[in-house]
């Protein structure tokens, strides 16, 4: 498996955290950046991270900023990216159950890196149900 991550400097120190985890466990990591904590633009660094899931060089992405709006915006311009903001396991969940979501966003001044953690974890270990839902998601692209 291998995950493309992305963060602004409000996300700088949950991505450090999460890439460790990644790595502890034998995945293959592209990190985007920003690596600092001084400020930045986020489309900047939402970019990469979604083309790299867009043309299928990453399985999934991780996208992290203060509120995960603005990473969620910016992402899902791309045709293949279906990218949830998640702030609970349970959304999460159901971000893969049911929309099939290749990027999780994450808001870093609404949750805490433990949350952030376990919300990761969840992702990248919940199926998409497919059946009802696979319609709907084939119906979200506009061309
Ligand atoms: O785009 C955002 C708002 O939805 C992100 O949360 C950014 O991290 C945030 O706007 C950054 O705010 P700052 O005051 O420039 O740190």
């Amino acid at each position: 498996m291998k995950i493309a991550i992305g963060n602004d400097h409000a996300g700088t120190e949950y991505k450090f955290t999460i890439v460790e985890y990644l790595t502890s466990q034998g995945i293959e990591v592209i990190n985007h950046g920003t690596n600092e904590d001084s400020s930045v633009d986020y489309p900047d660094f939402v970019h990469p991270v979604a083309k790299d899931v867009d043309s299928e060089n990453a399985d999934f992405g991780i996208l992290i900023c203060g509120s995960g709006n603005g990473v969620a915006m910016t992402a899902n311009k791309y045709k293949n990216i279906r990218a949830g903001l998640c702030w609970t396991k349970e959304i999460t969940e159901l971000t893969r159950q049911h929309n099939n979501a290749n990027i999780i966003c994450i808001p870093a001044r609404f949750t805490s890196a433990p949350q952030a953690l376990e919300m990761v974890k969840t992702f990248l270990n919940t199926a998409f149900e497919g059946g009802r839902h696979l319609n709907r998601v084939n119906k979200i692209p506009m061309c």
